[in-house]
């Protein structure tokens, strides 16, 4: 399964202002996008951009100020906790940190029973929900009798990254935003992450939106990359198109910026 036309998630003037007066940033600024079914997209930027501000909004963590989204073909709603908590069933997220997500006072077993009642199966009989929770983690390459009474820091990050992905396989959401899910992690995990989770896309076919300042990263998964510079979007379009023929400046200076292993690295300029 891949990228089909349906788009699932859309905005328009999608804008941001934190603070006022002195105080504001405009942290994301009119930006328009479509995010196709079972489509991975990339958000690429440096530091301060505005991708993880955007990346909040999406989730309905952070306000919009202006402008709207639409989910699944409507103007979304999430004005109630109710409503709120129904888009959360179709939208989730994993973060740069594992750690911080969680109580690092639940056990593993509780984190993944937790994903199970939210999918509305608080009422299986527990040896069915272990089947569940074993075939998670063995998605993931992980042995669920070994973890169970585990906690959180008992974990390695790799680990605890690869246990954020067995949640996602339970809870099957449409859209998963993925932010910075590998900068903490060294770079052999990291390509077990990424093969994971673009395997998940294949099993479920989810949209999922990745947030990096790796462009290299974003053209290995991706098949739409939208560069994002002190707000706005200064280029978007297949990552085909944009990372082998960029348009804007600010585009070919993030792909300069990449050291090429068969070069040698000018150091006196670092
Ligand atoms: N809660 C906040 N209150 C005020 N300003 C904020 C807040 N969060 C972010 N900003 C500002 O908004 C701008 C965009 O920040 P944001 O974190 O979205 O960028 P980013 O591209 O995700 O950066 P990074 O890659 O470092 O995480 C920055 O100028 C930042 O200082």
């Amino acid at each position: 399964m891949a990228k089909s036309d349906e788009v699932f998630l859309s905005g328009r003037g999608v804008t941001k202002v934190y603070g006022f007066g002195d105080k504001k940033t405009v942290a994301v600024n009119k930006v328009d996008f479509d995010f196709h079914k079972g489509e991975i997209i990339s958000i690429v930027g440096e530091s301060g951009s505005g991708k993880t501000t955007l990346a909040k909004m999406l989730l309905g963590l952070h306000s919009v100020t202006s402008g709207e989204i639409y989910y699944n073909g409507k103007l979304r709603d999430i004005r109630s906790t109710r409503k709120k908590r129904a888009y959360w069933k179709g939208i989730q997220a994993i973060f740069q940190d594992p750690f911080s997500s969680f109580n690092v006072f639940n056990r593993i077993d509780t984190l993944l029973l937790d994903c199970i009642n939210m999918r509305g199966q608080k009422d299986l009989p527990y040896d069915k929900k272990v089947e569940l929770m074993t075939e998670a983690c063995s998605f993931v390459n992980l042995k669920f009798a070994e973890l169970t009474k585990k906690y959180p820091f008992e974990l390695s990050g790799g680990q605890m990254q690869r246990l954020m992905i067995a949640r996602i396989f339970l809870l099957k959401p449409q859209i998963l935003i993925a932010d910075e899910p590998t900068s903490m992690i060294d770079a052999c995990s990291r390509a077990t992450i990424l093969d994971m989770l673009l395997k998940l896309r294949e099993e479920i076919n989810m949209t999922i939106i990745f947030i990096t300042h790796d462009i290299g990263l974003a053209y290995y998964v991706s098949d739409s990359v939208y560069i994002m510079e002190h707000g706005v979007f200064v280029e978007k379009g297949t990552a085909d198109d944009v990372i082998l023929h960029p348009k804007a400046d600010y585009t070919k200076r993030l792909i300069n910026d990449v050291p090429k292993i068969y070069e040698e690295w000018d150091l006196s300029t670092v």
